[in-house]
């Protein structure tokens, strides 16, 4: 087993690396057709979760590679993308780009880890999120991780932006859930290529978290290339993925005074278990 998930060194001299020991960067290079970059986050020995979004439907192994850390290239033996990802699924009600299950799992050739710079991420209903979420075995259970990493509330999260080859900064976001969720979903619509979309539920589904507004505080906004990054809860000392990082409204990324409309999405991964299940079931992460 690969040891604690979620654990990093946070002392001062610790590297950027060490603090985020799961943080990955896809690289899809496709013959004579140009490159594409995603972030992603490490889940077990073998796979690496991102965004679906980030690969064509005809993308093969070879094309793909996972940058560990600077210079640690690994190769790819697999790509498994959401069997209910359908980008274009929605075109005939005027939706160009449809997000819904926008995620996906690279399946590495050789196992990494662990090391002080590289070791998994907390899978929420695991028997490893349930260690470092430090329950009793009568409470040892999926609803009980997602009561306690998902309240429908206002939620402190981050995710994790590369500034340069081997610099990683956290960005610390608000997730809208309870009564903030329903005004951060409804900026979806302000999405540019949303503008002839006339229904919110042709666009923002229940797979959906929102981060990002003005309120309670200015939330920093994704770039296009944080997209597939992991959005993190801390509970203690250990980190869990909550979401991965799919789209946002307005690409102002990195610009400080983004409008109060300015919104990111990211796909809730207590939605999608069961395809995470199935496809880390040889993994012994001990699903619940
Ligand atoms: C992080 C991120 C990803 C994607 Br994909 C974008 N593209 C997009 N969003 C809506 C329709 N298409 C954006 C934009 Cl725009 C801002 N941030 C983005």
């Amino acid at each position: 087993v690969l040891g604690l998930c979620g654990l990093s060194h946070e002392f001062g001299s610790a590297s950027d690396r060490e603090r985020n020991p799961w943080h990955v960067t896809v690289t899809v290079i496709r013959p004579g057709q140009g490159q594409e970059r995603c972030q992603g986050s490490l889940l077990s020995r073998y796979f690496v979760l991102t965004a679906a979004h980030c690969f064509h439907v005809d993308d093969q192994a070879p094309w793909i590679t996972v940058d560990v850390e600077p210079k640690v290239q690994r190769k790819v033996s697999g790509l498994f993308l959401h069997p209910q990802y359908e980008l274009g699924g929605r075109r005939h009600r005027g939706v160009p780009e449809f997000y819904d299950y926008d995620v996906a799992l690279v399946q590495l050739e050789e196992p990494l880890g662990p090391s002080p710079t590289v070791r998994p991420l907390c899978l929420p209903c695991t028997e490893g999120a349930s260690r470092a979420l430090r329950l009793p075995p009568e409470r040892s259970n999926c609803a009980e991780h997602r009561r306690l990493l998902l309240p429908e509330k206002t939620l402190d999260a981050f995710f994790v932006s590369p500034h340069g080859p081997s610099t990683l900064q956290r960005r610390h976001v608000r997730v809208k859930l309870g009564d903030q969720r329903g005004p951060c979903n409804a900026d979806a619509l302000r999405a540019p290529p949303y503008a002839n979309v006339s229904a919110l539920d042709d666009v923002v589904t229940p797979r959906f978290l929102c981060s990002g507004g003005t309120e309670p505080r200015v939330d920093p906004n994704a770039c296009r290339g944080d997209s597939g990054g992991p959005l993190i809860v801390t509970w203690g000392q250990r980190h869990f993925q909550v979401g991965v990082i799919s789209w946002g409204v307005l690409d102002v990324c990195g610009r400080p005074r983004a409008p109060p409309h300015a919104r990111d999405f990211h796909i809730n991964l207590f939605e999608v278990l069961p395809w995470l299940r199935a496809r880390l079931r040889d993994e012994e992460l001990g699903f619940l």
